[in-house]
């Protein structure tokens, strides 16, 4: 269960395309990272994967089931959607608003069971933000509205999540706690992502999209090279491995530095 299969997606608006014969596999529990400059496509791709738009070229398959084959509510039962624009309405409370992944499980007019409300406690418990349940929606911070996002995501139970940037109002605890907690669950996760150092530690596959391409794809330690960095995002790095984990890691290094100094060199003094 939960293998996302994207193939030969386009996607124009006007004149631009926007998504351009994009591939993505994301197999049973992988964590699949999206990255991408600004403006590559992240968010196109992920509306596109959710459903939320119909592709011009290219079919998306959840398991053996096309997407324009899923009724809306069987759709919402196993996956869910962590979008980054937060719009929910200020009048819930944060508790409301975890209690909306529960609804396609429910009747319109169905109270919520016993075993609804637990998921709706673990939901809570695992996002961390349970001591937050009561408070007004328009009263938490960014990042505390991205924890209950996530909370209201886990509610649906899904087996697919799709993230777009979930980590980017998280100081660093949370974001790790968000990453670890994703790849705990063993639900088939889609993240957009900007910070290249999480990708490598937390996916085990990534997608890299630039102008609307797939400019790479494969594991981090395959796809993560000087190369694709310097091409993609028009940055130097220096990439090497966390000595303990051996995890790939990323230092940036502006391209104005290696003009004047030549990566890894130390500027040369005028007096020397
Ligand atoms: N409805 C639209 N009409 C016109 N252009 C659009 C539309 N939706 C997206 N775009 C453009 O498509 C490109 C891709 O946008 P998208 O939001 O998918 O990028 P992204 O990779 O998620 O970027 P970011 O990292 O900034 O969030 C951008 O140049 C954006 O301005």
């Amino acid at each position: 269960m939960g293998h996302i299969a994207a193939v030969g997606i386009s996607w124009s608006v006007k004149q631009s395309r926007l998504l351009d014969s994009v591939d993505l596999d994301a197999h049973d529990g992988q964590v699949v990272g999206l990255l991408g400059p600004n403006g590559s496509g992240k968010t196109t791709l992920l509306r596109l994967l959710a459903g939320l738009r119909r592709p011009d070229a290219g079919t998306v398959h959840y398991d053996d089931t096309d997407l324009r084959d899923f009724a809306r509510r069987t759709l919402a039962r196993r996956l869910a959607v962590v979008e980054q624009d937060i719009s929910t309405s200020d009048t819930l409370t944060v508790r409301q608003v975890v209690e909306l992944g529960r609804t396609p499980f429910r009747g319109r007019f169905d109270a919520l069971t016993d075993a609804d409300e637990q998921i709706i406690d673990s939901a809570l418990e695992q996002a961390d933000v349970a001591d937050k349940q009561h408070r007004s929606w328009h009263t938490l911070s960014g990042g505390e509205k991205q924890r209950a996002q996530l909370a209201r995501a886990l509610a649906q139970q899904p087996r697919e999540i799709l993230l777009d940037e979930p980590t980017n109002h998280l100081d660093i605890r949370h974001q790790l706690d968000l990453l670890e907690l994703l790849r705990s669950l063993g639900v088939t996760c889609v993240i957009a992502l900007h910070d290249l150092n999480l990708a490598a530690q937390y996916c085990d596959h990534l997608v890299v999209l630039d102008h609307g391409r797939v400019a790479a794809a494969g594991r981090p330690s395959v796809v993560l090279t000087p190369d694709l960095v310097r091409t993609v995002y028009d940055v130097d790095a220096l990439i090497d491995h966390e000595p303990t984990t051996g995890t790939i890691r990323i230092t940036y290094r502006s391209a104005r530095k290696r003009t004047n100094s030549g990566i890894g060199t130390p500027p040369v003094s005028a007096d020397t």
